[in-house]
């Protein structure tokens, strides 16, 4: 099970966190930009050559530490196909250094186009009679906001392949409120869909009790975090919202269960552009995001319960 290998991560490495690898330009150091100008131009394939230098360099800093990365497409799509050579190569590398990798790409879709999806990014596609993977992820993010024909083709494709999904919830952004909080039938919206979520898993639950069928939920709503938990006890969180969002330890600590599992933290600016809030020499830019990968790990775990790594 999908969610049973990032569970087993977690418990190994001892930290319930994923460094977010969302990376801008600016957010990269100037003497690696200016190498990739060097060798190919003011062009898209020298950005795509400089987020994937940054992206090593953080992987290699961080795959002994930190159980997971989280690549938000949009990040290299705003790079044309050379960004999204540069997403799969990051995810490829993340995998061969044994970190699991959480593809944020919120897809949905009707049902056809949605199998694609699902496909495309969980998937074996067929190529002329033969199956490839097209991305490596191990889980993908998705909204589910279009109903149960969005969301069942990726729960034939997760158990097919032994992949996962985290499901939109109750998101960290300020106006998440507008549609999420409205009342339908006595509950809250982003209750009911914590609801389709525990339903859309139910077949799927592996040995941590937790199914291939995970949510979102940020770390901005700290008494949602609490209240979801307490009603999805199947479903494992991705809590964006931490660090740079505002969200600190205290308020995640609500999306963990009895056990210290249940969840994991993300955070994407806070950890690759720690140099630049460190004020350290740029040079360094892996070493500090390690420094705050390690700062972030123990804020958290020292506000949970850690019953399940002494088991
Ligand atoms: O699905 C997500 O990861 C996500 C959901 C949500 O409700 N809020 C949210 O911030 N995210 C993503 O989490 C990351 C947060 O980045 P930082 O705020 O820089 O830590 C970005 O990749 C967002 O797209």
């Amino acid at each position: 099970m999908s969610m049973d290998r990032l569970i087993t991560k977690i418990l190994e490495t001892g930290n319930p966190t994923v460094a977010g690898l969302d990376p801008k330009l600016s957010y990269v150091p100037g003497f690696i930009r200016e190498e990739s100008v060097k060798k190919y131009g003011k062009t898209l394939e020298a950005a795509a050559d400089a987020l994937l230098t940054f992206n090593k360099a953080l992987i290699d800093e961080l795959c002994d530490i930190v159980p997971a990365v989280k690549p938000q497409c949009a990040y290299y799509e705003m790079y044309g196909w050379q960004g999204v050579k540069a997403l799969y190569e990051t995810m490829a590398y993340a995998r061969e250094k044994g970190m699991y990798v959480i593809t944020d790409g919120k897809r949905n879709d009707i049902g056809t186009t949605m199998e694609a999806y699902a496909i495309g990014h969980l998937g074996e596609t067929d190529v002329f009679g033969e199956t490839q993977y097209g991305f490596l992820g191990d889980c993908l993010t998705v909204n589910g906001y279009l109903g149960t024909d969005g969301i069942a083709p990726l729960l034939k494709v997760c158990e097919a392949c032994d992949k996962g999904i985290f499901v939109l919830v109750k998101t960290s952004n300020p106006s998440s409120g507008e549609l999420q909080d409205r009342m339908i039938g006595g509950q809250k919206v982003y209750e009911v869909m914590g609801g389709m979520c525990e339903t859309w898993g139910a077949e799927q639950i592996g040995k941590y009790g937790y199914s291939s069928v995970g949510a979102v939920v940020g770390a901005t709503y700290p008494e949602q975090l609490r209240e979801l938990r307490e009603k999805m006890p199947h479903t494992f969180f991705l809590v964006p919202g931490y660090g740079a969002q505002g969200g600190g330890a205290k308020d995640v600590s609500y999306a963990f269960d009895q056990n210290g599992l249940g969840a994991i933290v993300n955070s994407s600016r806070g950890i690759m552009c720690a140099y630049q809030k460190e004020g350290c020499d740029e040079r360094d830019f892996a070493k500090a995001a390690r420094r705050e990968a390690i700062r972030m790990k123990e804020d958290i775990t020292s506000v949970i319960p850690k019953i399940a790594w002494n088991k």
